[in-house]
């Protein structure tokens, strides 16, 4: 979960992989030999062009989906650099968490989601 301010990156879930047409974070799977911590810088790299550092850990979660079981770790992330964008070809866009309960994410996101917006919901 890549946040800066009120505002989150989240993109539609490509074409040809489980879940097509559902809102995503960024995201995937560990690789052998990283920690967690370096796989969401990666993967957040590859998928969105931004550099990002760690702020922290957010929690962990077991779902059970038609296409497999999947255990996820959220990790809640801010851009290095305070203005970069995201490449465009990556879909990665902005948007404020009051409005990340109007889009369909994932079952496993739901609780997360909820509690992104109690926590960040009331800044200005
Ligand atoms: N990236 C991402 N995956 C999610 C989210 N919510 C959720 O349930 N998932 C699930 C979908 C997949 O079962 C799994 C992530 O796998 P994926 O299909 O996106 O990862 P990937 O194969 O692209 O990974 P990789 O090759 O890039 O390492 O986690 C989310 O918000 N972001």
């Amino acid at each position: 979960m890549v946040r800066r301010d009120r505002r989150f990156l989240v993109r539609v879930r490509p074409k040809g992989g489980p879940m097509p047409g559902v809102w995503e974070f960024p995201g995937g799977k560990l690789e052998a030999d990283e920690t967690p911590e370096e796989a969401v810088v990666r993967e957040c790299l590859e998928e969105t062009g931004l550099r990002v550092r760690v702020v922290r850990y957010w929690n962990t979660l077991r779902y059970i989906y038609p296409h497999g079981p999947v255990e996820l770790s959220y990790y809640l992330c801010e851009p290095i650099e305070p203005d970069a964008q995201p490449t465009p070809e990556s879909g990665f866009v902005w948007r404020d968490v009051a409005d990340l309960p109007n889009l369909t994410f994932p079952p496993a996101n739901g609780p997360v989601i909820s509690q992104l917006v109690e926590v960040f919901g009331h800044m200005e």
